[in-house]
């Protein structure tokens, strides 16, 4: 099947003072792809999709979703577009249940209105879709704040899903996981990957190789490396670029 184009960012930088966070970065993102971004620590990864979500503005550059030009888009239009992002850190609404959390971003696509928006329940049922994608259905009652961490953020996942984005931007997403919480985590991802495609920054080379259709490596905000998990493996720049990392 020939290849589409979901995102692409041209000549994309973003300097912080004299630091070049990100560096020109020409990067092409298909349809239906999970991606995975890698890199050392400082590399610029979170800078990177924060510029694809529309979190900050770039420097220079230009970032084009769905065949538009979005670059001087901001994010919740972006979200309208169908980016959703998950931030590192946990971002849901602590005295409210999980059902009602992911109401939210439900009602964000829907925009209900008095004159004749969504139903009430077809946005809890859409939000109960969501929570079962995730394995939430049996805890929609619960209050999000009492959840375990690893529960917290399949809910931040079910969130993004309640915006039926075409692309889903995971940024750390199995930091603080339990090896089964991860386990379980990478088949939430391939499920999500079923209806849209998959930008995840990974540090956990086991789920980037479970994962990942092809990898991007970022370096001192460049494009170091990119291709298939073998290929990236096997990259004596990479290697490198990752000695004296702890692991
Ligand atoms: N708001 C900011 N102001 C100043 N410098 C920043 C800011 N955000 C990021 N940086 C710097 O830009 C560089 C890239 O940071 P970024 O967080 O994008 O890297 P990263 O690859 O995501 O790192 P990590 O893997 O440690 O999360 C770092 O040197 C960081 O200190």
């Amino acid at each position: 099947m020939a290849e589409v184009t979901l995102l692409e960012t041209r000549g994309l930088a973003r300097h912080f003072d004299g630091l070049k966070a990100v560096d020109g970065v020409d990067f092409t993102l298909n349809v239906g792809e999970i991606r995975a971004i890698i890199g050392p620590n400082g590399a610029g990864k979170s800078t990177f999709v924060s510029l694809l979500s529309g979190r900050i503005p770039p420097s220079a550059g230009q970032v084009f979703f769905d065949g538009k030009d979005v670059t001087n888009l901001p994010a919740f239009k972006r979200v309208r577009l169908g980016i959703a992002y998950t931030f590192q850190i946990t971002n849901i609404y602590p005295s409210l249940t999980v059902l009602e959390n992911i109401e939210i971003a439900v009602q964000n696509r829907l925009k209900p209105s008095l004159f004749g928006g969504a139903s009430e329940a077809q946005i809890q049922s859409e939000a109960a879709l969501a929570a079962q994608a995730v394995g939430l259905g049996d805890r929609i009652g619960d209050t999000a704040g009492n959840l375990a961490y690893g529960h917290q953020r399949l809910l931040e996942v079910a969130m993004g899903l309640g915006l039926e984005p075409k692309l889903l931007i995971l940024d750390e997403p199995t930091q603080g996981l339990s090896d089964a919480e991860i386990k379980n985590f990478i088949e939430v991802v391939k499920r999500v990957n079923e209806t849209a495609t998959v930008l995840i920054i990974e540090h956990n080379m086991d789920v980037v190789l479970a994962l990942a259709d092809r990898i991007t490596v970022l370096e001192r905000g460049r494009l170091l490396a990119e291709g298939t998990p073998d290929e990236i493996v096997e990259n004596v720049a990479v290697q490198a670029a990752y000695l004296g990392e702890p692991a």
